[in-house]
């Protein structure tokens, strides 16, 4: 429990005080651990790693290539980078050294947008996803802004700094068309209606996510961001140039290497919900270094917490499918039961499962 007169601690504060050794709080278990993972054995030979997608393809002409390349990218992976999207290479990199300028700030002046570390998913700057008594911290501060629907969208809210507020809201409106772009290809291309997946969620809740991991002691032990799967239905990311993203792939951790001016693709659950399976959330994680602090924006396009999400009907049995695979959920006992829980590295579809079908 924090003391109520001491202000949270933020892991960039630890990380400037110069500590040889990492405190016990951020020391992962030896499976969490990244040195732990077979990556080196075998990293992935050019053109296996995850996939890259491009979406200047993705026109009649090539249509089936592209789809093919979607099927590939969605059902086997989860995740994947896509380039020729459309967003301004400008507005991606005003997006992250808005993000830059934030964490540069002194603390003090940090701290006055500190979100309410009681409440989960509040808006402001942070330090953890989740508070639970036992679990390990993240070598993570994040700043969470609120951006859609619109009614939730209150700049004022956000650091006053330069074009910060107009960069984000610009961004939060870019990366929603983008989001609805690709959650209409991800339905064509399983054969649904375009909007299938889009009307299957109902009205967007979008929340841009801007995370710092700030130069680690010994980033053998850590974890900027313990492995989970996204919660929503997809999420967009950006990163810069240091690296550190790894998705889990047929038991291996894979690093998505920066690719300049590509945007990130991540399935979330309620996708894998929706196509019945066909489309996978990817469990990922965030490794972090001992020499450069590193920068990511995630846009987080989440259904309404009032929508029952169920398989898809075209794609179960008596539409034509395989049987159902997963119990229909409201979304917000969904989000609930993640916050109850925490990731434990676990997915939480996974209690959703009928038979236990998938593992
Ligand atoms: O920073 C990253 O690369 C990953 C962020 C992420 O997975 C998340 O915020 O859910
Ligand atoms: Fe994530």
């Amino acid at each position: 429990m924090e003391a109520k007169t001491a202000p949270p601690q933020r892991v960039q504060s630890i990380a400037e005080a110069g500590l040889k050794q990492l405190p016990r709080e951020y020391i992962q278990p030896p499976e969490a651990r990244p040195a732990g993972r077979r990556m080196n054995e075998s990293l992935p030979a050019p053109g296996e790693g995850v996939p890259v997608v491009d979406l200047f393809l993705f026109d009649p002409a090539s249509f089936e290539d592209v789809r093919r390349e979607i099927q590939r990218a969605c059902g086997e992976w989860g995740a994947f980078q896509i380039v020729n999207h459309g967003i301004p290479r400008d507005l991606l990199e005003r997006m992250i050294a808005a993000g830059r300028r934030f964490f540069d700030l002194p603390q003090d002046e940090k701290r006055a947008y500190s979100c309410d570390s009681r409440s989960p998913a509040s808006e402001g700057y942070g330090s953890r996803m989740l508070s639970k008594d036992d679990s390990v911290l993240d070598w993570r501060d994040y700043f969470d802004h609120h951006t859609l629907p619109l009614s939730r969208r209150n700049p004022s809210r956000w650091p006053d700094l330069g074009d910060y507020r107009e960069v984000v809201a610009e961004y939060s409106d870019a990366m929603r068309e983008l989001a609805q772009k690709l959650l209409r290809m991800a339905s064509e291309s399983l054969s649904l209606a375009p909007s299938f997946i889009e009307e299957a969620i109902g009205e967007v809740y979008q929340n841009i996510t801007v995370s710092f991991y700030p130069p680690c002691p010994q980033p053998e032990l850590a974890l900027g961001l313990q492995s989970h799967s996204d919660m929503g239905a997809i999420t967009l990311l950006i990163q810069d140039d240091v690296g550190g993203l790894e998705v889990l792939k047929d038991g291996l951790w894979i690093p998505i290497v920066p690719l300049p001016g590509a945007v990130i693709v991540i399935l979330a659950d309620q996708t894998e919900i929706i196509t019945n399976g066909e489309y996978r959330s990817s469990v990922h994680r965030a490794v972090v270094n001992p020499d450069r602090p590193r920068l990511s924006v995630a846009a987080f396009y989440d259904p309404s917490k009032s929508v029952e999400i169920l398989p898809a009907a075209p794609l179960v049995a008596g539409g034509g499918g395989s049987p159902a695979r997963y119990r229909g959920v409201v979304y917000g006992d969904y989000v609930s039961s993640w916050y109850r829980k925490g990731p434990d590295g676990k997915r939480n579809i996974d209690a959703l499962l009928i038979d236990n079908q998938r593992s």
